[in-house]
């Protein structure tokens, strides 16, 4: 579960990305956020996988207050959380396989466990037999498949995505969010943070719409709420 409580944060700059937020979200459910440019939609994500530290509040997943957490317990914390950029964030120089199996090598996994697991999730995302391949081989789309297999490749309770669909033509698109639904559908919370209006709308789930660092909706199965 993942739970805010006052969060606060103050970039250098002076910039207030947020302003006090409290959320609570289940294991399980499938969030959308949405809202204007620069409303602190990121910045909201970031702070769930400690890209960026609140100024201030508490910001619990599963009962750890990870605002607080030493950095030494970070990667484990990573561990538990999957992410998924809109800019793929593949490493150029290893190719499919190795992008997936890295996650599970710095966790010295046995050689044996690292395969099955890494053919499994390619097998899932529909990419099995591009394993061999680079990155630059790759459609945008095949791109964000194997961005989407290394974030479920530790059997994360929590996949965070920010505007994965942010590069990707409407009909990717689609085969994209299919595979969110597959992977919510065993248990895994999705949050992730979007611009795609049809696709809110037309794939129901919970909405937490940001406007100036505060929530100023959140509703189960809304829409997506703003024009353009
Ligand atoms: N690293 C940073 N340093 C300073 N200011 C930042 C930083 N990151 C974001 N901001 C500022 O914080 C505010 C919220 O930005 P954030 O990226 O969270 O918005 P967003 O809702 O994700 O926007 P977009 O939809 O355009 O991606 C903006 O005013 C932005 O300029």
């Amino acid at each position: 579960m993942i739970q805010m409580k006052n969060v606060y944060k103050k970039y250098p700059n002076g910039i207030v990305a947020l302003n006090g937020m409290n959320v609570e979200i289940e294991q399980g459910e499938f969030v959308y956020v949405v809202g204007p440019s620069g409303a602190g939609k990121s910045t909201f994500i970031k702070m769930m996988y400690r890209e960026e530290r609140p100024t201030s509040g508490q910001m619990m997943i599963n009962g750890v207050d990870i605002a607080t957490l030493k950095n030494k317990r970070v990667p484990m914390l990573r561990r538990q959380i999957g992410v998924v950029f809109q800019d793929f964030k593949l490493l150029p120089r290893l190719n499919v396989y190795e992008n997936v199996a890295f996650a599970l090598e710095v966790i010295e996994e046995t050689p044996e466990m690292i395969r099955k697991r890494v053919m499994e999730v390619l097998e899932l995302v529909g990419l099995k037999h591009k394993a061999r391949m680079f990155p630059t081989e790759l459609s945008g789309g095949e791109q964000q498949r194997i961005s989407i297999a290394r974030s479920i490749v530790n059997k994360p309770k929590v996949v965070i995505a920010d505007e994965p669909t942010g590069n990707l033509d409407p009909e990717t698109s689609w085969d994209i969010m299919d595979l969110f639904e597959q992977i919510n559908a065993t248990g895994t919370t999705i949050l992730m943070a979007t611009h795609n209006r049809e696709v809110v709308n037309r794939r129901r789930h919970r909405v937490i719409a940001i406007e100036g660092g505060l929530i100023v909706r959140d509703v189960a199965g809304g829409d997506y709420g703003y024009e353009g």
